[in-house]
């Protein structure tokens, strides 16, 4: 069965979500869209299923406009019509009273077949185009106003001039060149030592791993370590730009490295990370040189005429790949920053094994006063860049364009170093995924019992081990767990410790298509799963990744991808509940908290916390607590 929250859902994915109304914008009958077409996969072609009338008003403005006009029509014709036979029984008693009502009612008629006329174009215009009017419950009705063409301004309906100035085609022709969706991207990070860069790439790597691309780091600083001996390599005199040979021998090595980088996306790679200080414009020129001449040939590989697993083809004759390069700096100029990131390195870096902290740290200071003898920042003559400054409190973009590089600048705009734990509660089966989504007693009308004795053992174990300050709380919008975040949320205020709570439909479950409700087969169905094969007529697990933007409490599948996401897991892997204890603590009926705990460098190690059979607080918490309308959620 279908619920409100469903299209809602649909909608939120589907990029068409208006604030009150979920547009659906069905395919035209049989075209070759409707093949890929989620909706029609799901519904068969643009038949509203009778489910969906059943839960939502449907307002079909255009169409609605027709069948009225129709009706006022068919009224008009048979006014018409008796008008006419009215005037025809009087014709003999007064034959020019009659010829004039003859008249009007040839008029009438008229009217009546113009007005047909319209409202069978109005019909024809609306084929294939429906607006849902929603009455979710967690929405307010609104009557959509009808859809009328004015001129917003004085262009409106203005023809324009094909002839584009010459400043502007110059401009638009870089723009086009720097747009094609190469099949290979390299991110090229920039910056003195401690500014981050191996943090941030690390970052980076997880995150593009997650929605799907291949990414790998190459650190030039990890090929020293490993072939040169620390004693000749790793000191601050090795990082001096004054001696050529030691200068010649970071070259080498960064190089070295960097053809690492290009024969593994020649293996099917898709985007390499380049981790290297690349301080200054002629290193990075070299780089860009490299790459443009590079075709994804590998030194073994037969000839170019053979072809090859190359995607997007980019350049000219021959080309294998098109793969671009985006310099990504880091800039750090605050002192404070500046000396815990020095600690932090000096500590975990193996170059400063057998130092004292005092002797590692002025040797780093000299290593830093080198690079910056011959740093230069990125400049816009370079290409592509993303800049960072100061954690990112300022960040700027220059020529970053194509479809894998606009994945990276949001989650760079949104990076940050700040610790905390994130505690990740997975409902119990029978609330979202074991069922069909959206499938839940919850929906209707409140909660069952085992939903209620689940919410109160989860509050009684955060006031237990939760900090004591504020908790920012975060679930799907379904029922259930809307239900269970507000129990937990309660029980917080009520011990005095602030908690927001905010429901976003990106944690909803994963969408098992025409699957939902088969559950003798569902774990061992979602254990075998690629990536990004979708349930018939429902979602992948990279459809999971690409909406999943906020984090915490809400079904199993989305906590499961979350949890890979943290942890530099495969999500395929992770969905999985033999793959690890907490796999399946987020995946069975055990009532676990799975708690992820910031580590070194931006990652994460996991903890998994049993939830006891009732919460510490359940006495205190009534279940009308629990039970609640959902209208209540809107403000
Ligand atoms: N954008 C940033 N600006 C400044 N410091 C950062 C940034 N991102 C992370 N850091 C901090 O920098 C410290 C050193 O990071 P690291 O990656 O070793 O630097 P680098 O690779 O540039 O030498 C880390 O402890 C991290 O907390
Ligand atoms: O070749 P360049 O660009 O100097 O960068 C490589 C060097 O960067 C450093 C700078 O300190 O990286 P890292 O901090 O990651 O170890 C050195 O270890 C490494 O040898």
């Amino acid at each position: 069965m279908l619920t409100p929250r469903d299209i809602e859902y649909f909608a939120t994915r589907h990029g068409k979500f208006l604030h009150y109304a979920t547009m659906l914008k069905l395919c035209p009958k049989d075209s070759p869209e409707c093949a890929s077409c989620w909706y029609c996969s799901r519904f068969g072609q643009r038949l509203l299923p009778p489910e969906l009338q059943k839960h939502f008003l449907p307002v079909y403005p255009t169409a609605a406009a027709a069948v009225e006009a129709e009706r006022k029509a068919a009224e008009a014709a048979a006014a018409a019509e008796e008008a006419g036979e009215e005037a025809v029984a009087e014709l003999d008693a007064d034959s020019a009273q009659a010829e004039a009502a003859a008249a009007s009612a040839a008029t009438k008629a008229d009217e009546a077949r113009a007005a047909k006329e319209r409202a069978a174009a109005a019909q024809k215009a609306a084929e294939g185009r429906f607006l849902l009017h929603f009455d979710c419950g967690l929405r307010k009705r609104v009557q959509l106003p009808a859809v009328k063409h004015r001129p917003v301004d004085y262009y409106d309906g203005k023809a324009v001039s094909l002839d584009i100035p010459e400043a502007i085609q110059r401009r638009l022709s870089v723009r086009s060149s720097l747009t094609p969706d190469s099949a290979k991207l390299i991110l090229v990070m920039v910056g003195l030592p401690g500014r981050g860069k191996s943090f941030i790439a690390h970052k980076l790597s997880r995150f593009l791993n997650w929605t799907g691309y291949q990414t790998e780091i190459f650190n030039a600083g990890q090929n020293r370590r490993a072939n040169h001996s620390p004693t000749n390599h790793s000191r601050a005199g090795f990082f001096d730009p004054s001696d050529a040979e030691r200068k010649a021998k970071r070259e080498s090595i960064a190089m070295s490295t960097f053809e690492e980088l290009l024969e593994w996306l020649a293996g099917g790679g898709e985007i390499g990370i380049f981790d290297a200080t690349n301080s200054n414009p002629q290193r990075r020129a070299l780089l860009v040189s490299r790459a443009a001449e590079w075709k994804g040939w590998r030194s073994g590989d037969a000839s170019p005429a053979a072809g090859g697993a190359g995607a997007g083809v980019a350049g000219g004759g021959g080309a294998r790949f098109g793969v671009s390069i985006v310099f990504i700096e880091s800039i750090c100029t605050d002192k404070s920053i500046l000396e815990a990131n020095m600690l932090s390195k000096v500590r975990a870096s193996p170059d400063f094994a057998g130092l004292s902290e005092e002797e590692a740290l002025s040797d780093l200071r000299q290593r830093v006063s080198h690079y910056e003898a011959s740093y230069v920042p990125v400049a816009d003559e370079e290409g592509a860049y993303i800049k960072l400054f100061d954690l990112s409190s300022k960040v700027t973009a220059h020529q970053v364009f194509g479809r894998m590089t606009q994945r990276v600048l949001p989650y760079m705009m949104s990076l940050h170093i700040s610790l905390r734990p994130i505690f990740l509660a997975a409902l119990p089966p029978g609330y979202g995924d074991a069922s069909s989504r959206g499938d839940l007693s919850c929906e209707e009308g409140g909660c069952s019992s085992p939903n209620q004795s689940f919410a109160l053992q989860l509050a009684g174990w955060v006031g237990r081990h939760a900090p004591s300050s504020p908790l920012r709380l975060l679930s799907s919008t379904q029922a259930s767990a809307v239900d269970a975040a507000r129990v937990v949320a309660r029980d917080m205020r009520r011990r005095g410790v602030g908690c927001s709570v905010t429901n976003v439909s990106c944690l909803n479950p994963l969408d098992r298509g025409s699957e939902a409700g088969e559950d003798q087969w569902a774990t061992q169905r979602l254990a075998s799963m690629g990536f990004s094969q979708r349930y018939p007529g429902g979602e992948s697990f990279a459809d999971l990744a690409c909406v999943l933007e906020v984090l915490i409490v809400a079904h199993a599948t989305p906590c499961r991808a979350l949890r890979a996401y943290f942890l530099g897991l495969p999500v395929a892997e992770c969905m999985c509940p033999a793959s690890s204890r907490a796999a399946e603590a987020l995946a069975n009926a055990s009532r676990s908290v799975v708690e992820l705990l910031p580590a070194l460098f931006g990652k994460w190690s996991e903890e998994i916390h049993t939830l006891e059979e009732r919460g510490e607080n359940s006495e205190v918490l009534s279940l009308d607590d629990a039970v609640f309308s959902l209208e209540g959620q809107v403000g």
